[in-house]
């Protein structure tokens, strides 16, 4: 499933926080968003995912446009795993989990069975089966991120829609996780800080900076060490690892935010 977005802007609190953004996110990639704090990632995943409505231009789903889906039917489409997610109510790992079904919920007498062996498919593929009687308030922030991400599974969306979804996962669980996400999500869109997974999982890379996309593309042509200057004012070696085989960042000094729009 496609995004294409023509000429889109948002804005909130009196700014325009999204300027003009034009893209087609095609279906099946694994797409990073990429960028510095306050840059307009999070705004964006939340334009895909319909939590806002652009103020203008036009965002849409395949060929339809996203405004006009029912908040069900995108629901059943679009899965967004936020980057703070909190409940105040009292749920079990398993209750949790169940939420990502009721989009798809039905009358039909096997929808029962078949959303039991979807939740514990979703968890065992998030490793969290053995926190399925746990109480999500006395889970640590990573079992929290995994828990999510069965979620997320549990709803069989067609767009998987991640921010900053490695926050609070140790190294390993870093790869699991966004192993997990390769091996079964469909279209994927992630907002990352981290460019070494960013080069060791997505297809593609979008980079925002100041509210505007300056970059969108194969994430090897895109990230490089004058991208990496450009947007993060971090002086950066950018090389190929000759043990790993792909793209690594290793920066060398910097820190002050010198913010130029890369043509
Ligand atoms: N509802 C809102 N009202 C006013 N300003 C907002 C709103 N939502 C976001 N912003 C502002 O828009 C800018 C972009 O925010 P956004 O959360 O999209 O950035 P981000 O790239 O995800 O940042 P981070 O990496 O820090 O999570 C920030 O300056 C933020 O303060």
């Amino acid at each position: 499933m496609s995004f294409t977005l023509t000429n889109v802007s948002w804005e909130a609190g009196g700014r325009t926080i999204l300027h003009d953004v034009d893209l087609k996110i095609q279906p099946g990639v694994f797409t990073g968003v990429l960028g510095p704090n306050g840059s307009g990632k999070t705004s964006l995943l939340h334009l895909l995912a319909g939590v806002h409505r652009p103020t203008s231009g036009e965002l849409r789903l395949g060929d339809m446009s996203l405004a006009s889906l029912r908040s069900r039917e995108r629901a059943r489409r679009i899965a967004l795993l936020e980057q703070h997610a909190t409940t105040g109510l009292d749920l079990t790992v398993r209750d949790v989990v169940e939420l990502g079904r009721i989009p798809h919920r039905s009358r039909w007498p096997g929808a029962v069975h078949a959303d039991a062996a979807c939740i514990e498919r979703a968890m065992h593929r998030s490793r969290v089966t053995e926190l399925a009687d746990r109480r999500w308030a006395t889970l640590s922030g990573g079992e929290r991120q995994r828990v999510q991400l069965a979620r997320a599974l549990a709803q069989e969306p067609e767009v998987l829609l991640l921010d900053e979804p490695t926050n609070h996962l140790d190294l390993g669980h870093q790869i699991a996780f966004l192993r997990t996400v390769r091996e079964v999500a469909p279209t994927t869109v992630a907002a990352l800080h981290d460019l070494d997974l960013a080069a060791a999982f997505c297809d593609d890379v979008i980079v925002v900076h100041r509210g505007c996309v300056v970059a969108h593309g194969p994430v090897d042509d895109v990230l490089d060490a004058a991208l990496v200057s450009e947007v993060y004012g971090v002086d950066a070696v950018v090389e190929t690892h000759p043990v790993a085989g792909r793209r690594t960042v290793v920066w060398v000094q910097g820190g002050e935010h010198t913010c130029r729009r890369v043509s």
